[in-house]
């Protein structure tokens, strides 16, 4: 195997970019804050050859018509409150990392109509779905290593880089900034054209690159008063990677300005300490919807370490919005060398999470899912059947593997059977009511209320006790 060496490899370090904004349209106060936040240490930014085409990009990014509107952006806060209240359940999916060159009708609206036929499914449940597209902005990838198995610099998105496996691609290309807004610009405008047919769909990305999201944040007045608030216009909502949320990084810091709902991705290092931290920092004013917590443990993880983090934050009285992704912890290589997951992994880390919130009285409130409208051969299993033979057939995802059209219909089915039994009816509501009771009696000393309300339905959460059987973390079947 040949390894490349990236000529910029044997040079120092380029010298980061300030990422300050010195925007006046944002208030001074707010402007100070924002610069004390970027000072922060921001992990996973590219290493731009060209500080001078970078503030370049900067410029123009800030000059930009924005993507979305801050009202935009109020009217998803008020659907995402209304999941933070058990009364919604978000839908959100799209492309791991969406690509220019994909950037087309057919693509956009397969996406659009594939989270619509989902939505659709799951609305039967009664509960209204807000459906949240990986999309128009969905360029930027944290990666795990620097270097790929060739010895390039890795792919970090159509934003920064590209894809062909030659050192001139893999450069990082500051104009790509440019490039990204006018990607995402159209494809917010395509999908303001499709809402007669579809509805609202809201669009998120990873808030990862800082010398993006930060020339197009606004300051904006509520029409009813109050102080300026600031915007990302990059997006409606935007997330923070399991790479980046150091609770002393600048992406936390950032996002703990912005007027947007944002989510946190959290996995399965994640402590109790560490999301009450997250509430505290994002949220401080309890703003139901405003923060989101993704989480992404993977199948073997899920009923260790999730009950703790939502029974801290149910104690704590914070109105967070709790949603799944059971794609990114569930990730392997198959024996033939493709990065996969298998199926029956999803949705049993599905599974988990709605068990989790019936034993603890709170709302599962969405899942979060890498899909694609195509007919992809990515994933293992479900009924259409893909096995690793298959894998190389249609793999064309440009980083990690998606649920094809089939498979993500088959998972919303499973989704939404799991919400039909969750859902509150009047029963039930009183039910949740008993088990909180319940639960406030089992904090004397004694069983915990999880592992009660566990025997009660022949579910176990936590580590097995017979000995020899450490290491499975997930909640277990037992024989009924
Ligand atoms: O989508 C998530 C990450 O960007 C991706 O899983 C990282 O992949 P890597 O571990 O191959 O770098
Ligand atoms: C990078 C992603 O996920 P995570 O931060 O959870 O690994 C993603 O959703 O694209």
């Amino acid at each position: 195997m040949i390894r490349h060496t990236w000529p910029d490899t044997a040079l120092p370090p380029p010298a980061p970019v300030p990422l300050s904004t010195s925007d006046e349209r944002i208030p001074l106060q707010l402007r100070r804050e924002l610069d004390a936040a970027c000072a922060r240490p921001a992990a996973q930014q590219p290493a731009w050859p060209d500080a001078t085409a970078v503030h370049a990009a900067r410029a123009l990014l800030g000059a930009a018509p924005p993507i979305t509107s801050p009202s935009e952006v109020r009217l998803l806060r008020r659907r995402l409150a209304a999941v933070a209240h058990g009364r919604a359940f978000v839908l959100q999916g799209g492309d791991c990392a969406e690509t220019f060159e994909e950037n087309t009708e057919e693509h956009i609206s397969g996406t659009v109509r594939l989270l619509g036929d989902m939505a659709e499914e799951l609305s039967s449940t009664g509960l209204p779905v807000v459906t949240i597209g990986r999309v128009a902005g969905q360029y930027a990838k944290p990666r795990s290593k620097p270097v790929d198995v060739l010895g390039l610099p890795v792919y970090r998105g159509d934003i920064v880089n590209g894809q062909d496996p030659v050192p001139s691609a893999r450069r990082p290309d500051p104009d790509r900034l440019v490039r990204a807004h006018s990607h995402a610009s159209r494809a917010m405008n395509y999908l303001r054209a499709l809402r007669p047919v579809t509805g609202d769909v809201f669009v998120s990305h990873e808030a990862l690159l800082l010398d993006y999201e930060l020339p197009q944040l606004r300051a904006d007045h509520p029409s009813e008063g109050g102080p300026a608030e600031v915007f990302a216009t990059s997006g409606h909502f935007l997330w923070i990677g399991e790479r980046t949320r150091q609770l002393d990084g600048a992406h936390v810091a950032v996002a703990a300005l912005l007027a947007n709902p944002v989510g946190v991705k959290i996995g399965p290092g994640t402590t109790a300490e560490e999301v009450e931290q997250y509430a505290d920092r994002l949220n401080p004013r309890r703003v139901p919807g405003k923060l989101t917590f993704i989480s992404r443990m993977g199948r073997e993880n899920v009923g260790e370490v999730l009950p703790g983090l939502v029974e801290r934050i149910r104690e704590s009285g914070h109105p967070v919005v709790w949603v799944c992704d059971p794609m990114h912890g569930n990730t392997h290589e198959s024996e033939s060398g493709y990065k996969t997951r298998d199926y029956d992994d999803i949705r049993a880390e599905v599974e988990v999470f709605f068990e989790v919130h019936r034993q603890l009285g709170t709302h599962p409130g969405g899942v979060h899912l890498e899909l694609t409208a195509s007919d992809v051969t990515e994933c293992l299993g479900a009924s259409s059947g893909v096995a690793d033979a298959d894998l190389a057939a249609r793999y064309e995802t440009a980083c990690d593997p998606r649920l094809n059209h089939r498979q993500s219909l088959d998972l919303v089915r499973v989704v939404a059977a799991l919400l039909g039994g969750a859902r509150p009816g009047p029963r039930t509501v009183r039910e949740a009511a008993r088990r909180r009771a319940r639960s406030a009696a089992d904090r004397q000393p004694g069983r915990p209320a999880r592992h009660r309300a566990a025997q009660d339905r022949g579910v176990r959460v936590g580590r097995p006790r017979q000995p020899g059987g450490g290491g499975l973390g997930q909640c277990q079947r037992v024989a009924a």
